[in-house]
């Protein structure tokens, strides 16, 4: 199967290496993701994939086919790959047309099968009724499906797409999501996508590759890297939680309601294993709230005391910090608001027991 693959690459820079034997293996036709914070080597790999960096240890491969190892890599015009940068990088002198046959003219392609080729790539992108305008004149948002539509039409095997939505307001970004999925699933190549922002990776990707300070902490579809992420510091990178510290947990399994009562009810040993648990699993029990909750809860269902320090009306929920008496801090989310400095009741439903980040 054709795919591209990532063996202990590792890229310095003097004596600080900015990524660190990383090994992946993207499968193709996929839409993958590297997701981190700031700094912590993902324009470094993507430029590395692209050929615009050479490596300082490892190799890749595509299809089969060595792309680089120190010393020796293919250049970047013939990988068979497109790049769309967070700055589009659109030629201002030329016309939507002429920015999206850009690169055919480059390798010669001319006449009939160019004309296509251009037509075809716009179709893809919706705006084949801008083909002559220029680039100034266009939103953000058609900039950047000018730019799809540049490194679409050479018909490359992998696309990298370096923060594409980061230069762009809120709403624009939700319909740009939209039209890489949609261009995703049109074109079948892989995609290798760089974004800091985890809601972003998770509604986009197949697969997650987690970075922090150069190497890959987690490889893991959206949903199992929300579910059972590794570390805790991946658990509070990715998604909202509570960490709790509890005694007597192996890392990597889930908890159920018994086990977490008890344990967070325990006197606190030194050894203790951290405790995910998302807003989700935990069920505040109100006073005027039994209507939001009977048709679940049972009359057996054990209860910790907690107190409220802070709730905030997020529109469709109140999210609601509190504090077990343990001094450890959770947050709930609940349709109903609750007095700041009161004392509640709640259930931990579920709970994900994670490694320590050094
Ligand atoms: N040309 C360079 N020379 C020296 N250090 C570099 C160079 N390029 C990147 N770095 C360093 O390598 C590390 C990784 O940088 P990189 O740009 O890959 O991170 P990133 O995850 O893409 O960050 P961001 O989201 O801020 O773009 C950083 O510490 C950066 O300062």
């Amino acid at each position: 199967m054709a795919e591209l693959i990532l063996n202990q690459v590792s890229k310095y820079y003097g004596q600080s290496a900015a990524v660190k034997q990383l090994s992946l293996t993207l499968p193709e036709g996929e839409f993958i993701a590297l997701l981190g914070p700031s700094g912590c080597g993902k324009t470094t790999t993507l430029r590395m994939l692209a050929g615009f960096e050479t490596l300082s240890e490892g190799q890749i491969h595509l299809n089969g086919n060595c792309l680089a190892r120190p010393g020796w890599q293919v250049p970047t015009e013939s990988r068979n790959m497109g790049m769309v940068f967070q700055s589009y990088a659109l030629w201002p002198h030329m016309s939507v047309a002429d920015n999206v046959g850009y690169p055919l003219r480059h390798r010669g392609i001319r006449g009939q099968d160019y004309q296509q080729r251009v037509k075809d790539a716009l179709q893809i992108v919706q705006l084949e009724g801008l083909t002559q305008r220029m680039p100034q004149d266009l939103s953000g948002g058609q900039r950047q499906r000018v730019a799809l539509a540049r490194c679409l039409v050479t018909d490359p095997d992998v696309v990298l797409l370096d923060e594409p939505l980061a230069n762009l307001d809120r709403h624009l970004r939700a319909s740009m999501e939209e039209s890489f999925r949609e261009f995703h699933q049109r074109t079948g190549a892989t995609l290798v996508y760089v974004t800091h922002d985890q809601s972003e990776a998770m509604s986009l990707a197949d697969h997650i590759a987690v970075m922090h300070q150069g190497e890959l902490v987690q490889w893991a579809t959206p949903e199992s890297l929300y579910q059972t992420p590794r570390t805790d510091w991946i658990a509070s990178f990715i998604g909202q939680g509570s960490i709790v510290h509890l005694p007597g947990v192996k890392s990597g399994v889930s908890l159920s309601q018994t086990e977490l009562t008890q344990l967070s009810q325990a006197a606190h040993p030194s050894q203790t294993t951290p405790v995910l648990i998302r807003p989700e699993h935990i069920r505040l029990h109100l006073p005027d709230a039994a209507q939001h909750h009977t048709q679940y809860e049972t009359q057996s269902e054990s209860r910790l005391d907690a107190k409220v320090e802070r709730c905030v009306f997020r529109g469709e929920r109140h999210e609601i910090q509190l504090r077990l008496p343990t001094g450890e801090s959770l947050t709930g989310y609940h349709p109903q608001g609750v007095t700041e400095g009161s004392v509640i009741q709640l259930s931990l439903l579920q709970g994900w027991s994670l490694e320590s980040a050094a």
